[in-house]
């Protein structure tokens, strides 16, 4: 083990690398109990946050979106696309998904990517009317047509975000966007999904659905994230207090240092069968070893960039 503990902080052991820590960070949360929530669970803790702890929408919407831009640009730097100056696709829908969606293709831009956006079934309230408003200040086209055939978006673009439905989405998709989730199915450029894979069922997912290669979970991960067999999977928007964690007994890997976003190690279900005795053997020796859900040590992380925080569990 490379950490030693002194008077409850934690210190870097002389010799060792960044590179080391951050794989020792990642490598120490146990994801045999990683945290799953249901739809109802996803929804009581956005009220929560909102009634009990006063956040406002535009708070938790700017997190959410920012952090889901800075996941895309650590998965998909902007000196491996191809396609026409950073190009990439947004696609909206007219719930909250949508507005993190809108946020995230302004700060996209900012990282110097091309975001245009695709947006169908706009929603009148001031919050959304003033996040079309920045993203077209900002010289972003939003489209007045979906591309009819996937190919002319795997074109087009690198990468589509897909900001079309989060945890609220029930039954299937209504005929408004029956089509253009299936047209996204089809296209080969990776897809981003923010929260939840637009079309699954929020707990039992959707196998004839869209396949996206990476996914963002906020809060925590919903149910249908154990159904994701993409390469990136991150949580994002370090928003969700440690009482409130603490309250819904939530499970999650500390953020590194002041970072927005973690890794989550997840794996394919092919992975999950061959390591889980392995995984069983190790439990013991990670929780001995980190404590992370259980301990009450504050936990001194530390960010690709330098920074450090303590976390309390
Ligand atoms: N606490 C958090 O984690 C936060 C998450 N955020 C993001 O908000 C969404 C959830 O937003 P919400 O407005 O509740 O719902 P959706 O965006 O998922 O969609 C609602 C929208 O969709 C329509 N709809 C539902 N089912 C269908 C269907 N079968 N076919 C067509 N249309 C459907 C429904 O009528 C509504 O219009 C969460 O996932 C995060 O991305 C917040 O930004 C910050 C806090
Ligand atoms: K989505």
């Amino acid at each position: 083990m490379d950490r030693i503990s002194v008077n409850r902080f934690s210190f870097r052991r002389k010799g060792s690398t960044r590179k080391d820590k951050d794989k020792e960070h990642s490598a120490a949360f146990d994801y045999s109990k990683l945290s799953y929530i249901s739809q109802d669970e996803a929804q009581k803790i956005d009220e929560e946050l909102f009634e009990e702890y006063k956040f406002s929408v535009d708070q938790l919407m700017e997190l959410a979106g920012y952090s889901c831009a800075v996941a895309i640009a650590k998965c998909y730097p902007l000196e491996t696309m191809t396609r026409d100056n950073h190009a990439v696709l947004v696609c909206c829908g007219p719930g909250n998904n949508g507005g993190d969606g809108l946020v995230c293709a302004r700060h996209l831009k900012m990282f110097g990517f091309k975001p245009s956006v695709y947006y169908p079934k706009q929603n009148k309230k001031d919050l959304f009317t003033n996040l079309m408003k920045q993203c077209e200040g900002m010289d972003m086209p939003f489209l007045s047509f979906f591309p009819s055939e996937a190919h002319l978006i795997t074109q087009s673009y690198n990468l589509v975000v897909d900001a079309l439905f989060g945890f609220s989405f029930k039954g299937p998709p209504r005929a408004d966007f029956a089509n253009v989730l299936q047209t996204l199915a089809k296209v080969e450029i990776p897809i981003c999904s923010i929260d939840v894979p637009s079309g699954w069922d929020v707990e039992n997912g959707n196998p004839e659905g869209l396949q996206p290669e990476f996914l963002i979970s906020l809060t925590a991960p919903k149910l249908c994230a154990k159904m994701f067999m993409g390469k990136y999977h991150y949580l994002g928007g370090r928003f969700v207090p440690k009482t409130m964690e603490k309250a819904y007994g939530l499970c999650l890997p500390a953020y590194p240092g002041t970072d927005c976003v973690v890794e989550l190690k997840t794996q394919t279900p092919h992975e999950k069968e061959t390591k889980s005795d392995e995984k069983e053997k190790d439990k013991e020796n990670h929780e001995d070893m980190m404590g992370i859900c259980g301990s009450s040590q504050p936990e001194e992380v530390r960010a690709t960039d330098g920074s450090s925080a303590l976390v309390e569990d």
